[in-house]
């Protein structure tokens, strides 16, 4: 099972934002996608939700093609999730509000049956604060749950926008970039908990700067520079290819990288 682009291009205006990338994204995999800014990571992101219009390929979902499904269509729970860039959590509810909205749509039972409170209603909502509680605890937010979003550290929020994606128990996680503005501890405790999710069998796709994150989590990395795919590996294969190097590593790296699988 894999969410995949098939020679997908992207166009905005005259900017090629990507061009002719095909990527395969596996279910209980944690693929990372990396490159300098204005790449296209993003833009890969807003093309497998279905954000924008293709200029060219198809997105593929466990061999069922996307291209006819609206965005609101794509991002329901038990099917896609993702994080944005800059969390655009509520701020009045509180982390733990914030985390239970993720399972809004699994919990819908009809208006009827949710007025009248009936015991299939209350079951759910009583498993969807369980699974909440488990989230918050694996990200280390308990001490933060009752906390407005909005008085909230960045990295609380980050990680809540993160929670909040996951309690929508999606085949396939799309987090761009999680762990922004973490501390060393939160960042820990993410990683784990990325990993815990892909094991579960979700495709977790990840963009991050970090390159030090990405080997700690990523299985598989896809490195894009000017919207074009120019490396696919192990953390360790592709921080060795010279163009990834040159394009978004930095020269010098070669021998901190040189020792790793
Ligand atoms: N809505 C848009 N309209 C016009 N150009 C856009 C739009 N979105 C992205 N672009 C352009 O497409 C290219 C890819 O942008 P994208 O945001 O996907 O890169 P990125 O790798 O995510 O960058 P960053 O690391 O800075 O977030 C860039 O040249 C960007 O300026």
């Amino acid at each position: 099972m894999a969410l995949i682009t098939r020679s997908v291009s992207v166009h905005f205006g005259g900017v090629v934002a990507l061009s002719d990338v095909t990527i395969g994204f596996e279910s209980g995999v944690v693929s990372g996608v990396v490159g300098p800014n204005g790449s296209g990571k993003t833009t890969l992101f807003n093309a497998l939700a279905g954000f924008v219009k293709l200029a060219d390929g198809t997105v593929v979902m466990d061999e069922q093609p996307l291209d006819r499904l609206r965005p609101y269509q794509r991002l329901q729970p038990g099917i896609l999730a993702r994080t944005l860039q800059t969390p655009r959590s509520d701020p009045d509810m509180t982390v733990r509000e914030s985390i239970l909205c993720g399972f809004y749509g699994s919990l819908r039972a009809g208006m009827l049956r949710s007025m009248l409170r009936t015991p299939a209603v209350r079951r759910g909502e009583a498993g969807a604060r369980r699974q909440v509680d488990d989230i918050i605890g694996a990200l280390g937010l308990g001490p933060f749950a009752d906390m407005r979003v909005g008085g909230a550290p960045i990295g609380i929020v980050r990680l809540t926008d993160v929670g909040r994606a996951m309690a929508a128990d999606p085949k396939y996680l799309l987090l761009d970039e999680p762990a922004a503005g973490l501390d060393e501890e939160e960042r820990a405790r993410l990683a784990a908990k990325i990993v815990d999710v892909a094991r579960s069998g979700v495709g977790v796709v990840l963009i991050e700067h970090n390159f030090p994150l990405i080997r700690l989590v990523c299985d598989v990395v896809t490195v894009l520079n000017n919207g074009q795919q120019i490396a696919h590996g192990t953390p360790g294969e592709v921080s060795r290819e010279p163009q990834v190097v040159d394009a978004y590593l930095g020269k010098g790296t070669h021998e901190s990288t040189s020792d790793d699988s």
